[in-house]
């Protein structure tokens, strides 16, 4: 770690300075049919393919911005054997079957055993079972410890607030290691500077509790505009409704509520219908987000302490120009047909903002990469900002596309892949 880097993100848009990433490593194909809707998948990767996608990703990041690798982070910290104690503790905590003497899956004085690398990529790649005896040896489990199937999608397990970072509290246990690994390394980098804050610290946590960071968008310093789904509950949002009481800043905060539908599992997070791409344009799944519906969306005004004002609105963009934040949407799979529509809906809005009016996204999106074009954004495939090809400061606006195959089989896309820590502030 050369530099010492103060947290400190305030838009969806802001001028990108630090982003966290994890390459897909073995995890993300260990598994079988039988178990990976168990992992969230609903296809295996092939992992050379995914790999050689995701160098498309963190070859351009790399290009615009400083990168960090989850695994070089967390075998940093892990070098310090106070803190692989802590950590192996804590994981003991929420996975207890690896602690417990005798227990089939007791692996706690192995991982105890290893060094800060190996633990790291243990801790990510999960633990094989060793069939030293009859139960593991008829076992059907494959794994003492599981593998962190979703941690490349680095961007739901902590989510970064103004100057503190929020730890994920997630829907499904098979992703809880990722909140726990990425709270230990805002916690123990020495060169991060941030303060956690973590629901289940809280001993008032409401159960129901769930938040995940692709429902989380920070639509300005004072508009936080947040998904309600199937992976972040009510009682998750007015956790963070809560948290921001206790700030009891003097000038208005709004929280905008966007209900999701819970199936298909297109919709899993907000990230999948909305995002936010320049000070004046977003990317829409019209359907969901303008058209007339059953989801609701809800505004939440908050003032010194106190909810000052809940109320239903006709829709999010409308709410956002009742803030003013007029955005013009550019529409997902274009603005004719349905079936494009929802096909492309399925990775195709989930754009990541690295600077106002560029982005990242799918190739393979045509009509909503259409659309990106027809609104000024100039279609740069990520191979070309890599190689040099072209020069990125040569365009106003514009959209790096990747080639996305197999990545997108994991559920996500480009704002689902990347946790940004720092952005400049916006000229709005
Ligand atoms: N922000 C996002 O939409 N992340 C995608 C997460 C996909 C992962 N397979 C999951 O189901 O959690």
């Amino acid at each position: 770690m050369t530099k010492y880097v103060e947290l400190d993100v305030r838009s969806e848009i802001g001028e990108l300075e630090g982003v966290i990433l994890h390459t897909p490593g073995s995890e993300v194909e260990n598994m079988t049919p039988e178990n990976a809707e168990r992992a969230l998948y609903s296809d295996i990767l092939n992992l050379a393919v995914a790999q050689k996608e995701y160098k498309q990703l963190s070859g351009s990041l790399g290009e615009i911005t400083q990168t960090y690798q989850v695994k070089d982070l967390l075998a940093n910290i892990l070098k310090d054997d106070k803190v692989k104690e802590i950590v192996i503790d804590k994981i003991c905590k929420i996975e207890p079957e690896l602690a417990v003497k005798g227990n089939t899956y007791c692996i706690k004085d192995t991982l105890l055993d290893q060094n800060a690398e190996d633990l790291a990529s243990l801790l990510i790649e999960g633990v094989a079972l060793t069939r030293d005896n009859l139960t593991k040896f008829l076992s059907k489990e494959r794994y003492a410890m599981r593998p962190l199937h979703n941690f490349f999608f680095t961007r739901d397990a902590s989510m970064s607030l103004g100057d503190e970072v929020l730890i994920g509290k997630m829907a499904n246990a098979v992703r809880d290691r990722e909140s726990l690994i990425m709270q230990a390394i805002f916690d123990y980098t020495p060169g991060f500077k941030a303060k956690t804050v973590n629901p289940i610290d809280n001993p008032n946590m409401d159960p129901n509790c769930m938040i995940e960071g692709g429902d989380v968008l920070v639509a300005r310093e004072d508009i936080l505009v947040i998904g309600n789904g199937t992976r972040t509950t009510t009682q998750g949002i007015d956790f963070i409704l809560a948290q921001l009481l206790s700030q009891k800043e003097e000038k208005p905060r709004h929280i905008l509520v966007q209900e999701l539908p819970s199936h298909p599992e297109s919709f899993i997070h907000l990230d999948m219908v909305f995002t936010l791409l320049d000070k004046d344009k977003c990317m829409v799944y019209e359907p969901l987000i303008i058209r007339p519906n059953k989801y609701q969306t809800v505004h939440i005004t908050i003032q010194a302490g106190k909810v000052v004002n809940i109320k239903r609105e006709n829709n999010l963009l409308q709410a956002l120009k009742k803030l003013g934040m007029e955005l013009k949407p550019i529409h997902c799979g274009d603005t004719k047909e349905p079936w494009n529509q929802e096909r492309e809906q399925w990775h195709g809005a989930n754009f990541f903002a690295v600077g106002p009016g560029k982005a990242v996204g799918y190739a393979r999106n045509i009509y909503t990469m259409e659309e990106m074009n027809k609104n000024g954004f100039e279609i740069i495939p990520a191979d070309d900002v890599i190689s040099h090809k072209v020069n990125l400061t040569d365009y106003e606006k514009y959209v790096i596309t990747l080639e996305g195959s197999e990545l997108p089989r994991g559920g996500g896309g480009a704002r689902c892949m990347t946790m940004p820590i720092r952005r400049k502030s916006v000229n709005w």
